[in-house]
């Protein structure tokens, strides 16, 4: 059984990956996803500088998930580019991605401009869904935003990029973003981000779970696949065929991959499990996945991805 996957004309071997922020920070992470079974990695969002992000407790876990306002600590865009371009070279054959979320249009451009001009040929994630950074509103949340910042980038942008969204919750938004993103190159969307400015409170202490924004930040886990399945399907039923579907959000078992897949992603990842069982996450994800295509006579993704069933 193969779990192999194209998007934008590359073959990865294996349809599962990291989620951005989850154990991709530094060099020893990345190296570690380099020699573990995921089919890529992605890199944390970059910003043009080092930023240390928000102040701690910024993450906590629960049963059914995890809240987080990291607030983008990053190593900078430097250190990541340096990073992909020095894996491309040991590794011609492997396609990664480079996480990119500006805090502003300009830096966003500016960030574009050097990967453009650089021997960088992977993936760039262009993440539209930070929730965490105080004072900042989600670009995903803003359509005409995102029309402006999709119009400047395909202006000079020529390499394959994707973008990164946040979970919308009507059939109208899923309407509309859809409508936008048709009207651009896209190689593939990645749905969804946390489900932003959730609020968690300890009963013991009466008090929030982490310290900034007093308390919210973004949820994932096992409590919010049901809405990046909706997010995936949605997307899925109104993007132009060209445009894949990278599904994210609740993933813990094979089974969990093989809904988003019946969705319609055509890869996807993992964070918040991931951050917790590390990289043999993926030996065990794969190991799940083969057994539930074995039991149901699939021998590739292909053949059920996006044949979700409805009762009409
Ligand atoms: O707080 C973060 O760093 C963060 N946290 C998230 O849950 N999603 C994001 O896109 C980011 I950039």
């Amino acid at each position: 059984t193969s779990l192999t996957t194209t998007i934008g004309g590359r073959t990865f071997d294996n349809c599962m990956m990291n989620a951005a922020g989850v154990r991709c920070q530094n060099k020893q992470d990345l190296d570690a996803l380099v020699a573990s079974s995921a089919g890529a990695y992605v890199t944390k969002s970059a910003t043009p500088q080092k930023r240390a992000g928000n102040p701690s407790p910024r993450m906590h876990t629960l049963p059914k998930g995890s809240i987080n306002s990291m607030g983008l600590p990053n190593n900078g865009l430097d250190y990541y580019l340096d990073y992909v371009i020095d894996d491309q070279r040991k590794r011609p054959d492997a396609t990664n991605f480079l996480s990119v979320a500006g805090t502003s249009l300009e830096d966003n451009l500016a960030m574009l401009h050097q990967i453009q001009e650089s021997e960088y040929t992977g993936f760039v994630e262009l993440n539209l869904s930070c929730p965490n950074v105080p004072g900042k509103p989600q670009v995903g949340y803003d359509f005409d935003r995102v029309n402006t910042v999709l119009d400047k980038v395909f202006e000079f942008y020529t390499k394959p990029l994707g973008v990164k969204l946040p979970p919308y919750f009507d059939l109208v938004h899923f309407d509309q973003i859809a409508a936008i993103l048709n009207q651009y190159p896209l190689t593939f969307v990645n749905s969804i981000n946390s489900i932003g400015n959730a609020l968690v409170v300890d009963p013991q202490t009466e008090r929030v779970a982490i310290r900034p924004k007093g308390g919210f930040g973004g949820i994932g886990g096992a409590s919010v696949k049901p809405t990046a399945l909706a997010n995936v399907r949605g997307l899925a039923l109104r993007l132009k065929p060209e445009i894949k579907i990278i599904g994210t959000g609740g993933i813990l078992n094979g089974v969990d991959v093989f809904e988003h897949i019946l969705c319609g992603a055509s890869m996807v990842q993992i964070g918040t499990q991931f951050g917790y069982e590390g990289t043999p996450l993926f030996d065990r994800l794969a190991k799940e996945l083969r057994e539930i295509m074995n039991q149901k006579g699939y021998t590739n993704i292909n053949e059920f991805r996006g044949k979700l069933k409805t009762f009409d």
